[in-house]
């Protein structure tokens, strides 16, 4: 929380920059390259770092692809070359306590993320091994940016939709080391306004501008903390794959760029 909040002040950005390599829409360059995967993330991210409160890595992406090990280089490559960008992996864990624990050192020790996604639908203990580790970050599933998102996520309990209970929890009860964060779908406005009166300056992860149609400039207006922070606005296709001729980096950089300044004139 202390190097993300360090970031969005030094480097004047609410952008995270989603990092889910899909070989097929790699630049033609790749086909031939045994460690594409790695080297497309990594010339992604060091074209659009100075645009980048965070990276987020999805896991899936890579383990899809028998690729942990270029998981492992890339989040090592973005400590080494970018130590001030925390670095987010998406991986939405959430199991009993006693597996918990090996996802916790899955995310923590094995690929040394700053952060992790979680799923709190088990309840808080599964949650734990996650929340114990105080120097690192806990980004809990609240209101999905997915279509289906309400299915669940609404039902009213005790008067309430869900997801507001959850967001209660996750703000007060399951943040006693303050190193919460709250992931809310960017195609929810409303939403986004609702659990932003409910949580404080908790920071918030939104993906869902871009590939999936959520508009930067309402989240922004809804949810954005009093002193114009509290948010990482995530995007990975657009970004990704802003190009897929040999200028792929630049037009990476060009499209985090154009969601900073977009999101910037709404702070
Ligand atoms: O936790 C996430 O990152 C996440 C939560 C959510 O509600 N919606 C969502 O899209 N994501 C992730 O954010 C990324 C969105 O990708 P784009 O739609 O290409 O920007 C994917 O890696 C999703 O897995």
């Amino acid at each position: 929380m202390q190097a993300l909040r360090a970031r969005w002040r030094d480097a004047d950005t609410l952008v995270c920059v989603g990092l889910d390599p899909e070989p097929g829409k790699f630049p033609a360059r790749f086909l031939s390259d045994p460690d594409a995967v790695f080297a497309f993330c990594r010339d992604i991210a060091d074209a659009t770092a100075d645009y980048a409160c965070a990276f987020k890595p999805q896991i899936a992406h890579f383990a899809a692809l028998g690729a942990e090990d270029a998981l492992a280089r890339l989040i090592a490559h973005l400590h080494a070359v970018h130590p001030d960008v925390p670095v987010i992996l998406d991986s939405k864990r959430g199991d009993i306590g006693s597996t918990a624990q090996h996802y916790a050192t899955e995310a923590f020790d094995r690929y040394r993320a700053d952060a992790v996604t979680a799923n709190p639908y088990l309840g808080r203990d599964a949650l734990q091994p996650f929340l114990d580790r105080a120097d690192r970050g806990v980004v809990i599933l609240c209101r999905t940016s997915n279509p289906g998102a309400g299915e669940l996520q609404d039902l009213l309990v005790a008067g309430r939709p869900l997801y507001q209970h959850v967001a209660e929890k996750a703000a007060v009860k399951w943040n006693a080391h303050g190193n919460v964060a709250l992931v809310v779908g960017a195609t929810w406005p409303e939403q986004l306004a609702e659990v932003r009166a409910i949580v404080g300056d908790v920071p918030l992860l939104v993906p869902g501008v871009g590939a999936q149609g959520g508009d930067a400039a309402a989240v922004v207006r809804n949810a954005k903390t009093a002193d114009g922070t509290g948010l990482m606005i995530s995007s990975s296709r657009a970004v990704l794959y802003a190009s897929n001729g040999d200028d792929y980096a630049q037009a990476a950089a060009a499209a985090a760029r154009t969601l900073r300044d977009e999101i910037n004139r709404h702070r």
